[in-house]
């Protein structure tokens, strides 16, 4: 087990967002949180990084705070250092030192390879997506938790998610992902945690989930 939630719940100010969440996350598995906007996805994924306290339950990790690789609305990209200098830059900060060939190999992983030597503030939105992407499978974590990681991908790009999604659950990762597209993503899924009226609507096989009964 990675990471294990119980009877979690959180408010904003005296507002409950959700309550009595329990769960699981074990190695070499994909999670999708679902549930309707506003459900209290991005929260709960937020509370499983350790960037948001709980208000009540808990959260136990079995993994140090490094091995956590979180993706969400915002890129963490800066725009003034190359691609490859981010990457070098993220690696630094979580301890690693990769060599310039494990930084451009991590970039042709996400088609970015040719713009390694450019100012990362020039690339688009799919570009920056994937060049954060790239900044998060990079340092092979043991728990990653995606939020809505697709936003801003095209077609192809969403393949390269889809790709890299794979090859870090066939390594032993664990991941939590929100996914906006539940129904064609199911078929990544090992399990799905939908959330819906603030608790736990399903917890369990994604072979057994409908999604349009609950979202
Ligand atoms: N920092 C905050 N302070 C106060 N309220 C917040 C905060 N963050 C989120 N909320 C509220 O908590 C509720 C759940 O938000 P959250 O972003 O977790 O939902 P979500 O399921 O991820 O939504 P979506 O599918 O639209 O992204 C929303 O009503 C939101 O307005």
């Amino acid at each position: 087990m990675l990471l294990k939630l119980d009877k979690v719940a959180k408010f904003y100010g005296n507002r409950l967002i959700i309550k009595d969440v329990s769960c699981t996350v074990e190695p070499g598995t994909v999670t999708i949180l679902a549930g309707p906007n506003g459900a209290g996805k991005s929260t709960l994924l937020k509370i499983m990084a350790g960037l948001s306290e709980p208000t009540a339950g808990e959260v136990k990790l079995t993994v140090e705070n490094d091995s956590i690789g979180y993706v969400g609305h915002q890129t963490f990209i800066y725009p003034d250092l190359s691609a490859l200098e981010n990457l070098s830059f993220w690696s630094s900060l979580h301890g690693q030192k990769n060599d310039e060939d494990t930084l451009l190999a991590a970039l042709d992983r996400v088609e970015l390879k040719r713009f390694a030597f450019e100012r990362a503030g020039c690339f688009s939105r799919g570009m920056a997506q994937r060049l954060n992407l790239a900044r998060v499978f990079l340092l092979q974590p043991s728990l990653i938790l995606l939020d809505e990681p697709g936003t801003g991908l095209d077609v192809r790009s969403m393949s390269i998610l889809h790709n890299e999604i794979a090859a870090a659950k066939e390594r032993g990762a664990g991941l939590v992902w929100i996914s906006h597209s539940v129904a064609s993503d199911l078929v990544r899924a090992d399990k799905v945690l939908a959330i819906r009226d603030k608790k736990v609507e399903y917890f369990g096989e994604a072979q057994g989930y409908t999604p349009e009964a609950v979202c």
